[in-house]
């Protein structure tokens, strides 16, 4: 027997960032993060001899992020999850490679007498804004980010009709329905445009980032909201490649959508007219749509 694959480090590690404007530390902006960081490396004998001498603790691990996170920027996510990679690549010469998964707290600052406060900020509900690296110390990068947990809901402007139909079939074709979902959405940076650590902290000099995350959250809504949706494969397919026609760094677009049905309660038998206006939520079964679009159509997946 042999061990094929291993990695290991902490999860859920969590902060709170503020950063105070010199010039008038009342004015801030906060981060809310938590953090899994995953170390692969030279750890066999740990898990085959029980050696624990190369084990880098997973509580040392935990206060390397509290203390980068600490001394380092943290905006956006992207630059901090590349110089944790590079904090531990360069540290310990048994790190071979790293796995980085940032999730942030959706976290708005709001408005009072008509500006936006200084210091105070709305929890805007379960969405995240979440970032993956993967970094090997051969060089290869992986950079995904992410929304996750947007609900969304349209009470008519979606259709769905023209499916096949046959035996099995009950549902009734309709031009006029509620569509909602919980997006996570998810877009790959072009590992040709962004190859490096280096590259990664330019691009965050240069806003790639949150531009990149304002662009794919704007076309999520945009989409969802102006496009009369012939069915949620259609609409998700829009909204990826608009998002790879808006950000050239951008490689490939995935998209994960539930449709979150809700069902017509029908009054007929009350002699009420239903007109499509009372539902009831149903959480169960969920139809599950999954789509992954490319720049390039020979793209390796
Ligand atoms: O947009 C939809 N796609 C489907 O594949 C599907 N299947 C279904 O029952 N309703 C819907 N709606």
């Amino acid at each position: 027997m042999s061990l094929v694959a291993s990695s290991y480090g902490k999860g859920n590690v969590k902060f709170l960032k503020v950063k105070k404007n010199p010039s008038n530390p009342k004015e801030q902006d906060i981060l809310q993060a938590n953090v899994q960081v995953l170390l692969r490396g030279n750890f066999d004998i740990s898990y085959t001899k029980a050696d624990n001498s190369p084990i880098v603790p997973t509580d040392t691990v935990k206060n390397t992020v509290l203390v980068e996170a600490k001394t380092t920027d943290v905006w956006p996510i992207e630059r901090f999850a590349a110089h944790l990679a590079k904090h531990f690549i360069n540290k310990y010469s048994h790190v071979s490679g790293i796995e980085i998964t940032i999730q942030q707290a959706r976290w708005t600052r709001f408005d009072v007498n008509g500006k936006p406060h200084a210091h105070s900020f709305r929890h805007d509900g379960p969405e995240t804004r979440n970032t993956y690296l993967n970094y090997d110390r051969s060089g290869k990068l992986v950079l995904e980010s992410s929304i996750k947990d947007l609900t969304v809901l349209k009470s008519t402007g979606s259709m769905f009709y023209g499916y096949n139909v046959c035996d099995y079939t009950t549902l009734k074709p309709t031009k006029d329905r509620i569509l909602s979902t919980s997006v996570a959405s998810t877009w790959t940076f072009d590992p040709k445009k962004v190859s490096t650590l280096d590259d990664v902290f330019k691009a965050a000099d240069k806003g790639l980032f949150d531009n990149t995350y304002d662009a794919a959250r704007n076309t999520t809504l945009e989409l969802f909201a102006l496009e009369n949706s012939p069915s949620v494969q259609a609409t998700m397919y829009n909204m990826s490649t608009k998002i790879l026609k808006l950000v050239p760094e951008v490689s490939k677009v995935d998209y994960v959508l539930p449709n979150i049905h809700f069902v017509l309660f029908d009054l007929k038998w009350k002699g009420i007219e239903s007109n499509d206006e009372l539902f009831y939520p149903s959480s169960d079964p969920n139809g599950l749509i999954k789509s992954t679009v490319a720049r390039d159509a020979n793209a390796k997946l």
